[in-house]
């Protein structure tokens, strides 16, 4: 589903990725991992195009996203969440998931300033797929409520509703758990695996958090420095020399 080849981001004189290549299949928890300043961020902000990329090129089904333009993102079944929440504060929880569900509607600026039949059976869906969000996500009780009342451990859930509203495919989480506490971390792991097998697509995260990386992922990709230094089963990676270095350094 989607394939990293050499891709290479550079800030004048940093490589903040250094020709890393991975892929991962469909319906995939992916978890990419490294310490401060290995270039997470960068390659997670390349796939939502939020960055331009030097070389190298990035794959989704088949087709170059680099050769996409960022707002057909989207529509190519890419959402992804912001670490600093992007929600409308004095709008409602049902109203923000709803925002979300719209970047799928069609029909040109005409059909729905005049609100033409098959616009507002397109707003009958979107909106029983904005509920069957909230159901799922179990924000029903704060539906109504505007999102500035809301706690932040809410709050992290409504925005992960918001990007599910589009019914991407792939879904890309900005440290999904930073911020919560520790009872909210363990839901979140059983939210996301719910997710996954209720809507059946793909999950890809950068997170902090290494318990609820190695729990829930079925491939991490381990960065540092730019470079690729692991790829494989939690598993696999946690005994990596190179990744226990890197977090530890060469303490004994
Ligand atoms: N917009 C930018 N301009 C200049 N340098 C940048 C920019 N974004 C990232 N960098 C540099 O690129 C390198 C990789 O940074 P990046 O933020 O991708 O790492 P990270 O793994 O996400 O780190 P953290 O875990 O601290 O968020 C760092 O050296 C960083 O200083």
């Amino acid at each position: 589903m989607l394939e990293v080849r050499d891709l290479t981001v550079r800030f004048g004189g940093i490589t903040a990725l250094d020709r890393v290549s991975f892929s991962a299949a469909a319906g995939r928890i992916v978890g990419l991992i490294g310490p401060n300043g290995a270039g997470k961020t960068t390659l997670f902000n390349c796939l939502s195009r939020l960055y331009r990329c030097d070389e190298g090129d990035i794959l989704f089904e088949g087709r170059s996203l680099l050769r996409t333009p960022a707002h057909g993102i989207a529509a190519l079944g890419i959402a992804r969440t912001f670490q600093n929440l992007a929600l409308f504060r004095t709008m409602s929880v049902r109203q923000n998931i709803l925002l979300g569900a719209h970047s799928r509607a069609a029909g040109g600026f005409v059909a729905h300033a005049l609100r033409l039949p098959r616009v507002r059976a397109q707003e009958r869906a979107l909106a029983a797929q904005a509920d069957e969000i909230v159901e799922l996500l179990e924000l029903g009780p704060v539906a109504g409520r505007r999102v500035a009342d809301l706690p932040f451990g809410t709050l992290k859930r409504v925005e992960l509703g918001r990007a599910l509203a589009s019914r991407p495919k792939l879904l890309l989480l900005d440290e999904p758990a930073g911020g919560l506490n520790h009872e909210e971390v363990g839901g979140l792991m059983e939210l996301l695996r719910g997710i996954r097998e209720r809507l059946s697509l793909s999950l890809l995260l950068v997170e902090h958090h290494m318990n609820l990386v190695m729990r829930i992922s079925d491939q991490v990709v381990a960065l540092n420095f730019g470079r690729k230094i692991a790829d494989g089963t939690p598993d696999e990676v946690r005994h990596d020399a190179e990744l226990v270095k890197a977090y530890l350094g060469n303490a004994p």
